[in-house]
């Protein structure tokens, strides 16, 4: 059993390389939270011509520096237009924001600043004017062949808007690593079923499909197996076809228990199995090489825990950390934010417990209340919960103590 989550971050880091880019490049529409793998430049300036901030009148600032108030209207110029003269002496052009900057302009005043006005000319007081106001100039965002994003970026909204005003239009990027989910037991029923005398619903099923497309991935099945090696071989199989596989239950030491040795029936290898974490201790992580694999691609297989809180919080504290890493996304472990407590909390617990709690933010930071949770068994709790703080083994904390949480995503 491995000693800590730090030890089983650092194996997945090293058993999980980041893919490689899809062959083509990809729509923009498509590379939401997608990891590009190649440097993206500037295919010209931005803004791509001088342009007014304001509507406004563009002037000459020298004319109004020699104390020239009132300015001959000269024309006017809309976005989308360009002015069809030069700006000479003494004159303005009117000008709405986004428009291109007249010739011979080098500031513009808001129109706010009108204090009279006939057909043909306008004055101006602009106690604040100043050379180049209110105007940003060609390229002063970025120039032709600067580097726009560098390798490794995530693609966001911000990432892929300044994308589109580029003109790029399709990008090298990692594409969201598919993964199945396996959900195991005899006692297990749909969730749409009335389950009969010692069975339950499966909600883990659910539950991790969720998570999986939370973390990026792309669910591509999920099913139920049954505590028969027949049942799960079948199972693991057909789940092996997608680089990742997740399965809850079977992974402790029952009888039933035959996660790992089928797993192992199919060619998997054992990275570890087991954590010093509550909940989660009997956590299955390995691989299954592109060596050993029918589809000559390497694959990973998590087991985690049937108990729905354990099969949860082990989704969060190593397959999301494991699909980060395939995506190409730096960190991928989970950030930890600190917190105050606020209320005292006992932990008898001798493993390092991760806590459902309503963690809140607040002028002082973040503030953790630590629900009355009843154990793995417990996800009615976790479902009032937005995260979990983090209590190192067989503590006593006060109510004010800083202490480490992790928040889960909206
Ligand atoms: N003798 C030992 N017993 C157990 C140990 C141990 O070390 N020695 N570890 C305990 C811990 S900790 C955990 S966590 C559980 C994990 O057990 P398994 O992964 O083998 O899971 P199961 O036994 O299959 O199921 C546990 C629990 O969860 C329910 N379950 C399973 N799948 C689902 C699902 N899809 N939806 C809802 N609920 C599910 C299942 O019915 C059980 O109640 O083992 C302890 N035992
Ligand atoms: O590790 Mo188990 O998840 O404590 O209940």
């Amino acid at each position: 059993m491995l000693d800590s989550v730090q030890d089983a971050w650092r194996l997945i880091e090293r058993e999980i390389p980041p893919a490689a880019p899809a062959e083509k490049g990809l729509p923009l529409a498509l590379c939401d939270g997608l990891v590009s793998t190649t440097a993206i430049h500037a295919t010209g300036d931005s803004p791509p011509f001088d342009k007014s901030l304001m509507d406004g009148y563009a002037i000459r600032f020298d004319d109004y520096a020699a104390g020239r108030r009132e300015f001959d209207i000269l024309e006017e110029v809309t976005a989308g237009n360009t002015a069809t003269r030069e700006l000479t002496a003494g004159g303005t052009i009117r000008i709405m924001t986004g428009a291109p900057l007249p010739t011979g302009a080098d500031c513009v005043i808001p129109v706010e600043l009108v204090t009279s006005q006939t057909a043909i000319t306008v004055t101006l007081d602009a106690p604040k004017a100043r050379a180049e106001g209110n105007l940003a100039r060609q390229g002063q965002a970025i120039r032709k062949g600067d580097l726009v994003l560098p390798a490794g970026t995530v693609l966001g909204p911000a990432q892929l808007g300044a994308l589109a005003e580029m003109g790029v239009s399709s990008v090298l990027a990692i594409p969201r690593p598919s993964v199945s989910i396996v959900a195991t037991g005899d006692e297990l029923v749909p969730y749409e079923q009335v389950p009969g005398p010692g069975q339950i619903r499966n909600s883990n099923e659910i539950m991790l499909v969720t998570q999986a497309r939370r973390a990026g991935a792309a669910p591509v099945q999920s099913t139920i197996a049954r505590d028969t090696r027949a049942d799960l071989m079948t199972a693991i199989r057909e789940g092996l076809k997608s680089d990742f596989l997740v399965l809850s239950g079977g992974v402790s030491a029952g009888v039933l228990d035959l996660v790992p040795s089928v797993l192992a029936e199919c060619g998997c290898e054992q990275v570890f199995h087991g954590c010093n974490v509550k909940p989660g201790k009997p956590i299955w992580f390995g691989r299954l090489t592109a060596e050993r694999s029918p589809d000559g691609r390497p694959h990973w297989i998590f087991g985690l825990p049937g108990n729905p809180v354990s099969s949860m919080v082990c989704f969060e504290l190593f397959v999301r950390m494991g699909i980060h890493r395939r995506r190409g996304i730096q960190p991928s472990q989970p950030l930890m934010h600190s917190a105050r407590l606020t209320a005292p909390h006992v932990s008898r617990d001798s493993r390092p417990t991760y806590f459902p709690a309503v963690i809140t933010p607040s002028e002082q930071g973040f503030l953790a209340r630590p629900l009355a949770w009843q154990g793995s068994f417990d996800l009615q709790t976790v479902a009032l919960a937005n995260g979990f703080v983090l209590f190192e083994t067989a503590t006593e904390r006060q109510a004010g103590e800083e202490v480490p949480t992790l928040i889960l995503d909206r």
